[in-house]
Order: C-alpha cells, then structure tokens, then sequence
C-alpha cells in the first residue's frame, strides 16, 4: 500500500543582520532536504540594479517607475544559492559594501516591496508544490510573507556579538574597525525597523531565539529540532 508523501514544511527565519540568518537556514534547509530562499540577496540585487541603472537610490519615486524593469532569478539549493538580474550572476556585486549601504533605502519603497514580495510567495509555493518545503529567511517573512508558515524563528543577537562576527568575515578585505562595524549594523537595523513598509518585526507567533552565546551548530540544532516536531505534529 502506497503512503501519502508528508506535507511541506514552511519554515520563516527573521532577524536583525547578522545574527545568522543565512547560516542557520542554509544548514538547516541542507539537513532537512528543503529548498532555501535568501529574500536579503533579491533586495540586494535590485538595489545593485538600480545603481548600474543610474536610478537615484534616494528618490523613492524613481525607484518605484524603475522597480519593474530588472528580472530577478533565485536558485534555491542549499548547498549552491543563485541569484541572477537580467540573467547576470549577481552573487558577488550584491555584497559589496555600496550595496549594503544603500540597500535599506531601496527595499523601504512599497512598490518593491510588493514586486519583491510576490516573487517570494510564488517560489514558496512551488516549493510547497515540488518540493518537501522551504527555508525563507528575511526581515518580514513570519509577518507579512508567509503569515501561515509551519515555523516562524526570530533570532536576535546583542550588537557587539553580530559586530564581531561580521568582522571575522571582513577581517582582510575590508576595514575591521569593530565600533564602525556595529554601528553600520545598528543603523541599518534602525532602518529596516522603522520603515512604514512591512518593517523588520517578530511575528506574534515566532520562537525567538538568542544567539548571542550560542555556536552556529547550536542555533542550527535547535532550529532542526523545532522544525521537525512541528513536522511530527503534522504526520
Ligand atoms: N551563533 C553564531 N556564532 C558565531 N558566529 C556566527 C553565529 N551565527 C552566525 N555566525 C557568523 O556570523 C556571520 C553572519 O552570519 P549570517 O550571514 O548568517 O547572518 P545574517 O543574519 O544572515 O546576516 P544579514 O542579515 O546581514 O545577511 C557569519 O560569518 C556566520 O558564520
Ligand atoms: N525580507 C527582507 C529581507 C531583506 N530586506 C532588506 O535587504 C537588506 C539586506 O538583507 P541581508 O539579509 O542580505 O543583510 C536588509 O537590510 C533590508 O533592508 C528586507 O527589507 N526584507
């Protein structure tokens, strides 16, 4: 006798930056056999298509004519995330710091947000369809994205913990002032925190998760965990 194939699972991770998001979701979403979406990346990379695009990224209104315009392709393996504009491997122009800088005024626009938005849902729910779920990580996945997902986690970390990683991953490239590091970081939290839009927030119903004294194999042990006794409680 054939058994029916258990449900997907919808997992929304959230959080400030740095306090591992990306990490922990890739891992999990590796362990578990999910896809694994980076919705950060996808602002990132109109943010980085309106600046080769000559678009003033402090006018919101040029933003929201242009918002349309670049197309957007998320590759969602675990072990091998993509992210693609106009067909053009983005992966590494995304990261650099003028980006970072100017990506929080871009993803405040509503007319982003919207596109950006629809664009998660529809690879969510292909995911749900296709696949045995997804990882979304984000600023507002458990509270605007994925309002009915499986399993919401907000992982929060204290500014000097996610300064100094951060630095770790700079430490070579860039500068590695810690005091500047954080304060980058904060400004950018206060940002996505504040905007009208769909602002960074925890969802009533999510597991909040400090990671400030914990390994990154602990967060992602926990997270497994919660994840697969929401799937026991489904079967
Ligand atoms: N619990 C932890 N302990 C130590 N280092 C960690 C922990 N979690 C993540 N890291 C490290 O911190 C850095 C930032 O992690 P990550 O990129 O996953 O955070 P994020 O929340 O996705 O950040 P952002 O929102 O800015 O993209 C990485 O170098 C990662 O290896
Ligand atoms: N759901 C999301 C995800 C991200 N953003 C914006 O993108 C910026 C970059 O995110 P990273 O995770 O790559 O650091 C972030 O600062 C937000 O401005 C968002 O608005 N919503």
């Amino acid at each position: 006798m054939e058994t029916a194939a258990p449900a997907a699972v919808i997992v929304a991770i959230d959080g400030p930056s740095g306090t591992g998001k990306s990490s922990t979701s890739k891992a999990v979403a590796a362990k578990l056999g999910l896809r694994y979406l980076d919705t950060g990346a996808q602002y990132r990379a109109i943010t980085w298509w309106m600046i080769t695009n000559g678009i003033d990224t402090d006018d919101p209104q040029a933003i929201a004519l242009a918002a349309g315009k670049p197309a957007i392709v998320s590759g969602t393996d675990p072990g091998a995330p993509t992210i693609t504009v106009d067909g053009l491997d983005a992966s590494g122009p995304i990261r650099t710091q003028e980006v970072t800088s100017k990506v929080s005024a871009v993803s405040a626009v509503p007319e982003v947000r919207a596109l950006i938005t629809d664009l998660q849902r529809s690879i969510a729910a292909e995911a749900a369809q296709d696949a045995e779920g997804i990882v979304v990580e984000g600023r507002d996945i458990g509270t605007t994205v994925l309002p009915d997902a499986d399993l919401k986690v907000f992982l929060t970390a204290s500014a000097e913990a996610r300064a100094a990683r951060r630095n770790g991953e700079l430490r070579g490239k860039e500068a590695t002032d810690l005091a500047a590091t954080k304060e980058a970081l904060v400004k950018r939290d206060a940002a996505d925190s504040g905007r009208k839009t769909s602002p960074l927030a925890k969802a009533a119903d999510a597991v909040e998760v400090d990671t400030t004294e914990l390994t990154l194999e602990q967060v992602i042990e926990c997270v497994v965990t919660l994840v697969e006794e929401k799937r026991t409680v489904r079967r």
